[in-house]
C-alpha cells in the first residue's frame, strides 16, 4: 500500500515512529510534512495529504494532529476524500470496512503509541465490505457533488 502522512506542529512528534512503523509493515509512506516542530496550521496540512491522496488513487493517508479533529475536518472539505478521526482499533477497522476511508486521522494529545500501531494495522488489515454500505458512502459523494456544482 501506498500512504502519504501530513501534521500539524501538535503531531509531529509521532510522525517520524509512524513512518516507521508503516515501513515495517512493508508499505510504502510519503512524508509531507512539516519537516520541523515549529508551530504550523492544521488545515494546511490536512489539505495537502487528501489532495495527494485524491491525485494518487488507491493510495491512503495518516493525519495528526493535537486532537485529530482539525485537521480531519479539513481533510474532509476535500471532494471525495473520507478521513476519518479514530480512536482505537475498532474505529479504525469500522473506517475502512464501512465508510471505505482512505485516511486515518488521530490525535497526538489523545492515543498513545500502542493504541496508534493496533489502528494502523487495523486500517491495513481491513478491506471496504462494499454492500448495503457501498450504497451510503455513495450518497456521501452525491452531497459533495452537489455542493460542489452550486
Ligand atoms: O488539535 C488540533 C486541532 O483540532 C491542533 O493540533 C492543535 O492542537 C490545537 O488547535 C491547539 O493549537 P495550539 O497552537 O497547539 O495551541
Amino acid at each position: 500500500m501506498k500512504f502519504y502522512i501530513a501534521t500539524d506542529h501538535a503531531g509531529y512528534h509521532y510522525k517520524a515512529e509512524v513512518i516507521e512503523y508503516v515501513k515495517s509493515k512493508g508499505h510504502e509512506i510519503e512524508d509531507l510534512g512539516p519537516y520541523t516542530p515549529d508551530r504550523v496550521d492544521y488545515p494546511d496540512y490536512g489539505r495537502k495529504c487528501a489532495e495527494a491522496v485524491k491525485a494518487d488513487e488507491g493510495s491512503f493517508g495518516i493525519i495528526i494532529c493535537g486532537t485529530g479533529i482539525g485537521i480531519s475536518m479539513s481533510a474532509n472539505k476535500v471532494p471525495g476524500i473520507r478521513a476519518a478521526l479514530c480512536h482505537d482499533a475498532y474505529t479504525a477497522t469500522m473506517a475502512r470496512a464501512h465508510n471505505n476511508a482512505q485516511i486515518l486521522a488521530f490525535g497526538e494529545r489523545v492515543v498513545g503509541m500502542g493504541v496508534v500501531q493496533s489502528m494502523i494495522d487495523a486500517f491495513i488489515e481491513t478491506e471496504f465490505e462494499g454492500g448495503r454500505h457501498e450504497r451510503r458512502v455513495e450518497k456521501i459523494n452525491a452531497i459533495d457533488e452537489e455542493y460542489r456544482c452550486s
